[in-house]
């Protein structure tokens, strides 16, 4: 099943947020939906899913007129949750309802659903716990259990990962990045994560400046500098993905060495304001040249600072001598 729109343009009565908007979210893949703050995401995300009333133009689903059902997409939108005396176990389970009917007991089918949803976004632990009790990350991960548990061939998410911390946010991303590819879903997720979108999405929708929405592969988007045309980032390389210190050492240093070991120190010295050269034909012209050792997996670093010698068994301390 796939969904896409034709000419559609959306928003409110006195403002118009994308216009003759042609796009196609399409099952096996995980788009990630990028823009800034209120420049109408969520907005597009509740018009796919049907929430919404389009302002001109259709919204379809593999081609049927736009007919929708709980039974194809799954939405997790940034509501709060007003079930407070329900546990989670429960709230799962309502992921059931387009399949049951109120009265009627859920079928061992739903219960594994329920808790295949459970497992994949690791809740056991806290399944008995009230939906009042619960801190913005853990209802967060319950909701996209309950998405989960709907099994639908379409999820919309909108920012799925704010309340999360780091490693539930890379957690969750790849785990809908494997719903998407083994399950052959499509994924849509608005988000602010660039760092994760870039690494984990098939496909990125940049929201644009004329109303539009850019589409492309999050290396291309980079590349090509839509990323910085629409973000604007003040500070922030994003083609090698550092924050652009102030060089305010005035000092150039030639860094040698290989692996993690010479990237963190690189990272450091930058950070503390000097000049990085790596490929020199005379190191000598700096003054100051630092190599970066490991032997037997223990790190430790030789600093040559005007003809004087110093070996150092941390980056703070050869900050320290530098
Ligand atoms: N129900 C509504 N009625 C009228 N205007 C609305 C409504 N919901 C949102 N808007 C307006 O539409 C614009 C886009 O809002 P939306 O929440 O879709 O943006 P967003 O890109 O998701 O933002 P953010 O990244 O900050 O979450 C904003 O100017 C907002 O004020």
């Amino acid at each position: 099943m796939s969904l896409y729109t034709k000419a559609l343009s959306i928003g409110y009565n006195n403002q118009v947020l994308f216009e003759n908007i042609n796009l196609s979210l399409n099952k096996g893949q995980l788009v990630c939906f990028m823009g800034p703050n209120g420049i109408g995401k969520s907005s597009l995300i509740r018009t796919l899913a049907g929430l919404q009333k389009p302002l001109a133009g259709e919204v379809n689903l593999s081609g049927n007129d736009s007919s929708f059902h709980p039974k194809e997409i799954a939405v997790v939108l940034t509501n709060k949750v007003t079930a407070a005396n329900m546990t989670v176990y429960e709230l799962v389970t309502f992921g059931r309802y387009p399949y049951t009917n109120w009265n009627i007991k859920l079928s061992s089918h739903d219960l594994k659903a329920v808790e295949g949803a459970i497992e994949k976004v690791r809740l056991y632990d806290i399944t008995d716990k009230r939906i009042a009790e619960l801190s913005d990350g853990q209802l967060q991960m319950t909701m996209i259990a309950r998405a989960i548990a709907q099994d639908t061939p379409i999820i919309m998410l909108d920012e799925p990962t704010a309340h999360l911390d780091l490693n539930n946010r890379v957690e969750i991303m790849r785990l809908l990045r494997s719903l998407s590819h083994e399950m052959n879903k499509a994924i849509l997720v608005a988000t602010h994560e660039l760092d994760l979108a870039l690494q984990t999405a098939d496909l990125i929708w940049l929201a644009g400046k004329n109303k539009n929405i850019l589409k492309g592969i999050p290396e291309d988007l980079v590349l090509n500098g839509s990323f910085d045309e629409i973000f604007q980032f003040k500070g922030f390389d994003l083609k090698t993905g550092k924050i652009q210190h102030q060089l305010f050492r005035e000092q150039t240093i030639f860094l040698t060495g290989t692996g993690h070991e010479f990237l963190w120190t690189k990272n450091a010295l930058e950070r503390t304001g000097f000049k990085i050269i790596s490929h020199a034909e005379d190191a000598s012209t700096y003054g100051i040249s630092v190599y970066v050792i490991v032997e037997e997996s223990k790190p430790h670093w030789i600093l040559n600072k005007y003809n004087q010698q110093y070996k150092l068994s941390s980056i703070e301390a050869l900050i320290q001598q530098l």
